[in-house]
Parts: C-alpha cells; structure tokens; sequence
C-alpha cells in the first residue's frame, strides 16, 4: 500500500510529465496510480483550453477518461500515438522496465508500440539495480494454462496464478495472469524474447526498448532519465 510520502512522489511525477503534452496530441492514457494521477492533471489542463484526444489502455482507464470528459479513440483503431504517460513496477536505468501489476500489460505495451514519446511516471521506490523483485506478470489465454506454466517452468519461472478478492483475476481481453518469479534477471532482452515464442502467452511485462523518459519522483525532487 502507497504512504503519504509515495503518493506525493507519484503526483510530482505525474505533474511533470503533462508538461511534454501539446496541443491536439493524441496521448496513451496508461494504467495505474501514478497513470491516474496524470491523467487528471491532463484533464485539469484541458479546462484551460489544452486539446488532446486520449487512447486508454484499461477498461479502467476508459471509464476514468470518460468521467473526465477525455474524448477518446479506440485503441485498436489508432495508427499512432504522439505520447504516452504510463506507470511501471519498477525499472533500471537501462530503460528496462517491469508492468503489470494492474494487469493492464498487454494493452499498455500496444500503446507503448504505437507512441512516438513514451514517458514512464514513477515514485522513488519503482528504481531497481535488476529486474525481479517485482514478479514478472504474464498475461495467458486460459486454453493455454497448463501448457504455459510447463514452459514457463522450463525457463525458470515460478508462475503463480493472480488472484484478486479471493476470486481468480481475469483482464480485460479475459485472460488469466501468473505472476512469475524468476528471480533477479540478468538479461531482460533474452527473457522478453523466450517468453514472446510461447504459444498462449499473449503479453508480458518486461518492457524492453518502449520507454523514451523516464521521470522519477523522490521527495519533491524529480529525476528524468532520456534515452538517447
Ligand atoms: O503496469 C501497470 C498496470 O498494469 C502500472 O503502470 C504499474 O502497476 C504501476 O502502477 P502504480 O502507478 O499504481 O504504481
């Protein structure tokens, strides 16, 4: 659960990333906390004459946009993206990134494949030396269950399928997620890779060469990483 001190860090985040927002972008709209946060503060801007069209990469994030008055298109229908603002589990400085932890991976990485800009908004806590702590989410077709956690395993992993409120998750493309355990990962690329040539995987969420910024909140001090 975030503190009061995260949640600063998230909103100082978020803040500083409408700034790279211009007038008539289309923007990904990500999924989360710190994602949230940003998209209220674009919809603040939108009160002062800020025209942007939002592509949401949830459910959840359509609904939030829509309360806000976002116009929006549908994502899959959208040949490119000027920006996106979206979340992570953690990331290195190597522009490796771990998502999921909403669940919301397969969409945002499509968002994050169509945009031009991509800028990851995160807390303090999100900077990692490795990936791994963080449980790798794998997004799986539920035909595919058995055989996927077969070679998952093959790999490594420990899969554990996420469960929410006591009842099995299940995403917005209605698949299942393992949370996977593959202990601190040295080569990001390869797994990404092994894990994209099994059938019934439909997304998962090592994130590799789709972050551009990357701006960090720690205290009220922010830190942007650019890929150059
Ligand atoms: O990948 C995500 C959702 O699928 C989020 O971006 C990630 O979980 C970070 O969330 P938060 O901003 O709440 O810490």
């Amino acid at each position: 659960m975030a503190n009061d001190n995260q949640n600063l860090e998230k909103l100082t985040a978020a803040k500083a990333a409408i700034a790279f927002v211009k007038h008539n972008d289309v923007v990904g709209l990500g999924t989360g906390s710190t994602a949230t946060l940003a998209i209220k503060e674009l919809a603040k801007l939108m009160e002062n004459s800020l025209k942007i069209t939002g592509v949401p990469s949830s459910e959840a994030t359509k609904e939030l946009a829509i309360s806000l008055g976002i116009p929006l298109l549908e994502l899959g229908k959208v040949n490119a993206i000027d920006i996106s603002i979206d979340g992570a589990d953690e990331f290195t400085e190597q522009f490796n990134l771990i998502k999921g932890g909403g669940g919301a991976l397969f969409r945002e990485k499509i968002v994050a494949s169509l945009s031009k800009k991509r800028i990851v908004v995160t807390d303090g806590s999100k900077l990692v030396e490795k990936l791994g702590a963080f449980k790798v989410p794998i997004e799986v077709n539920p035909n595919a269950e058995n055989y996927v956690i077969l070679k998952i395993e093959e790999l490594k992993g420990k899969p554990v399928k996420r469960v929410k409120n006591d009842e099995v998750f299940i995403t917005d493309n209605q698949n299942y997620i393992f949370d996977t355990d593959f202990g601190l990962i040295n080569d990001p690329e390869k797994l990404a890779n092994e894990l994209n040539q099994i059938d019934g995987i439909l997304a998962h969420g090592i994130f590799v060469n789709l972050t551009d910024i990357i701006l960090m909140a720690k205290g009220n001090q922010i830190t942007s990483y650019h890929k150059v």
